[in-house]
């Protein structure tokens, strides 16, 4: 049955409106936009609108600091967050380009749809429509959004004002769409017109909708941030191999680890994230064995290798999902380093002697990744900290540290940068 709600032609109203609710949901209930998603936010939408939607909501809240800037000349105080909302949503998309008219309609008529916002329509017209007429060369003048304060001080401290400033000026870019081959890259990126990476992974700058790329049906390729790539090219499965992916989904780890020719079980506390997981290996043709159940509690042991891609503040990936500055205020740092410790004594117990625990985070915080190391090492003596398997192609030698590799997103700037990520390879010893 069609929902002729999700199908008639509606110049973009029922994806801005969507792409209003994502936006009011991450910036006055502290939802990020998966949750949002998955709690059915975009469901009666059609596909082409759900990716507008998406698309909508996830660059004006890349651009939220600009827009208000843009906007506060006209304001004499601020109206009610759904207004403020649409305001920034009509500034984002009229200097980046869109018809201003349009917009101006589209807002208006989504405000004046509203009981509690009706009255705001004559200032989101007038203010939308003087901004139509305001230079464009003034946006790309505003300042880079910075982060919010409560991420910006432990970044700051770790990594320094210059770094923090470039790895912004990554995050306020829409990302390129990154691939890692099933097969040979290089034939690949040939293929796709890709910039191959000295990494391995493949990327293209303007992708277009994903599911229409040559090669993505027969499931020769699967998305994944070039930086994420590199964890399971670190531990360098080899044919035959029992590896355990113990935080495995959705899944990308899975796929390069089951490609390589290991026998790998993928384990996640997710039904829902299992299912697409299993869809993943479903597309690629890839297959591993699956778990749905609590890392900690999984007690099969004598594995060869184990991945730990432990769940994190995500810091790493805010390039991809700028929701996260606006959703969270960092209240559940504490909880999640306290998980990643258990998490890392669990896994070593599972490995056989000699065996390679991985430890990975895509978080830009050291309290989980680097200290996270030091300390697993002070409470395991014996334990090995094999830095040398972290010398990977592509991988500069200053990005290795003490601890393990620091992927950021302002390193390859001038490529398109990379997600944040920790990654260190620790070796049981054969006797303990
Ligand atoms: C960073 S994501 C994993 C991404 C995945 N490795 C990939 O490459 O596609 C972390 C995962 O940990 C899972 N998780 C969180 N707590 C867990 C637990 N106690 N046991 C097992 N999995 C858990 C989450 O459901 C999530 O899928």
């Amino acid at each position: 049955m069609t929902d002729a709600r999700a199908t008639a032609p509606d110049d973009g109203l029922a994806a801005r409106r969507a792409a209003l609710h994502l936006i009011g949901q991450a910036t006055g209930s502290q939802r990020l936009l998966s949750e949002s998603i998955a709690a059915g936010a975009l469901e009666r939408l059609s596909p082409p609108d759900r990716a507008r939607a998406q698309r909508l909501a996830t660059q004006a809240l890349r651009q939220l600091p600009r827009a208000d800037r843009a906007l506060k000349p006209f304001l004499a105080k601020q109206p009610p967050l759904a207004v403020r909302n649409a305001l920034r949503l009509g500034a984002v998309e009229i200097m980046e380009g869109a018809a201003p008219h349009g917009v101006v309609n589209a807002m208006v008529q989504i405000i004046g749809h509203g009981k509690r916002t009706q009255s705001y329509k004559g200032l989101v017209n007038a203010v939308l429509r003087r901004l139509g007429d305001q230079d464009p060369q003034a946006w790309a003048k505003l300042p880079v959004p910075k982060l919010p304060n409560w991420l910006r001080g432990p970044m700051v401290a770790a990594w320094g004002r210059d770094a923090v400033a470039a790895m912004e000026a990554v995050q306020a870019e829409a990302p390129p769409l990154d691939l890692t081959a099933k097969g040979d890259p290089a034939a690949l990126a040939e293929r796709l017109g890709a910039e191959l990476l000295p990494t391995g992974s493949l990327r293209l700058r303007e992708a277009g909708q994903v599911s229409a790329l040559p090669g993505f049906e027969t499931g020769d390729w699967w998305v994944q941030d070039a930086a994420a790539a590199v964890a399971a090219r670190v531990l360098d499965a080899q044919p035959g191999e029992r590896v355990l992916d113990l935080c495995a989904a959705p899944g990308g780890k899975t796929m390069q680890i089951a490609a390589a020719g290991a026998e790998v079980t993928a384990l996640d506390l997710s039904e829902a994230r299992l299912g697409r997981l299993r869809e993943n290996l479903d597309r690629t043709g890839l297959s591993a064995r699956i778990v749905q159940g609590d890392a900690l509690e999984f007690d099969e042991g004598g594995f060869d290798a184990i991945l730990l891609d432990a769940p994190c503040s995500a810091t790493g990936t805010i390039r991809r999902h700028p929701d996260l500055p606006h959703a969270k205020d960092g209240a559940e740092f504490g909880a999640l380093i306290e998980l990643q410790a258990e998490m890392i004594d669990h896994a070593l117990g599972l490995l056989a002697p000699g065996g390679r625990l991985v430890f990975c985070t895509c978080s830009l915080l050291p309290d989980e990744g680097e200290v996270q190391v030091e300390e697993a090492l002070a409470r395991h003596p014996g334990l090995v900290n094999d830095r040398a398997a972290l010398a990977r192609p592509g991988i500069a030698e200053d990005w290795i540290g003490p601890e393990g590799l620091r992927l950021r997103p302002d390193f390859w700037a001038d490529r398109g940068g990379m997600d944040g990520f920790f990654i260190a390879c620790l070796r049981r010893p054969q006797t303990a």
